[in-house]
């Protein structure tokens, strides 16, 4: 059942468009993830859904309501986390004063504040902080009060813009299980930005893909990955490959491409059967005389937007962990 749609939405921002027509439908009960390149216009599209942002054009429609004429009743339906932490509270309250000035702001009896503060500090694993005046709290800390705060009011439709930027391995996992088992226990329905890809893939029902302004695609990762050639890759260390090798094995009718990641100082290539693949591969390694370690590996959604992204647009000046595409 769709709980959001919203059809050819356009914003402006003086002469640039930032917004270009954006379409999109989130499912309720879903985690859908919404990736692009930096300036695509994620920020500005979730923040024209939260009503911060008025849009220029397009029809918007959120739990049976329209954003031009109900956005009233819209703000009690949806909880927004943004990128700006520190303004997101008071610096000398406690957490629990900040929540209760927050929620008293929404409409909130002393009563549902309380039961929320309690629930979701358990969810979060944050009742030891509750004391706390904000500003003695660490960034993670600080992020998961900002969660709370969206999150008082039980809103359907949670909006999460980068929720765990910049947080330690550690807290950003309690981000993303809480995620993960808030949606399913309380059958919210999310929209998500992220670019930690691994974060993605590991919570994320499906994934729409944005590019200046406008939705390039939407599907599960397993129905984007499977609209790609390569189904795998087969990894070989920058260091022992010589251009000329490298070429030769590019230009294999079993190799449909070849990434260079940079961070692992690796050449990818893209296969789409193992064996014939890995087979052609050696062949031309061992003509070559190449002594090395080949490794093999799934396609990942990193391996995805890179291609997607780099194949559409040469002048992209996005750099993945992972790579570029030659
Ligand atoms: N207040 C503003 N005034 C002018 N231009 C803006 C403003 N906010 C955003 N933009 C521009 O609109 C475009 C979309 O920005 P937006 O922040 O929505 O992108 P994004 O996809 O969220 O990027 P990121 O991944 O870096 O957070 C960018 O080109 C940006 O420079």
């Amino acid at each position: 059942m769709r709980v959001l749609s919203a059809e050819n939405v356009t914003k402006s921002y003086g002469k640039h468009l930032a917004l270009d027509n954006m379409s999109f439908e989130l499912r309720k009960g879903e985690i859908h993830t919404i990736l692009g390149t930096n300036g695509s216009g994620k920020t500005t599209f979730i923040k024209v859904l939260a009503t911060l942002l008025t849009k220029d054009s397009g029809i918007v429609n959120i739990g049976g309501y329209d954003l031009d004429t109900d956005a009233n009743i819209i703000r009690r339906l949806i909880g927004y986390v943004g990128q700006d932490t520190e303004r997101s509270a008071y610096a000398r309250l406690t957490v629990r004063e900040n929540l209760i000035f927050f929620g008293r702001l929404t409409g909130l009896s002393k009563q549902e504040i309380s039961n929320q503060i309690d629930k979701l500090s358990t969810y979060l694993d944050f009742s030891e902080h509750l004391n706390k005046q904000f500003m003695q709290l660490s960034g993670g800390q600080k992020q998961t009060v900002v969660i709370m705060r969206a999150l008082l009011h039980d809103p359907e439709v949670i909006y999460l813009d980068e929720p765990t930027k910049g947080l330690d391995p550690v807290i950003s996992r309690r981000v993303r299980e809480f995620i993960k088992s808030y949606v399913r226990d309380e059958g919210k329905s999310i929209i998500l930005t992220s670019h930690i890809l691994t974060e993605v893939e590991d919570m994320t029902d499906r994934v729409s893909l944005m590019r200046k302004g406008t939705l390039l695609k939407t599907g599960t990762i397993a129905e984007l990955k499977s609209n790609l050639g390569a189904v795998e890759f087969i990894d070989i260390p920058r260091a022992d490959l010589p251009p000329s090798i490298q070429e030769r094995i590019t230009a294999l009718p079993e190799v449909t491409s070849t990434i260079i990641r940079e961070e692992e100082d690796t050449v990818s290539f893209g296969i789409t059967n193992l064996y014939d693949g890995m087979g052609a591969v050696i062949s031309e390694l061992k003509e070559g005389n190449i002594h090395t370690t080949i490794q093999h590996r799934q396609l990942t959604l990193e391996d995805l937007f890179v291609q997607l992204y780099v194949k559409s647009d040469e002048n992209l000046e996005y750099t993945l962990a992972g790579g570029r595409e030659q």
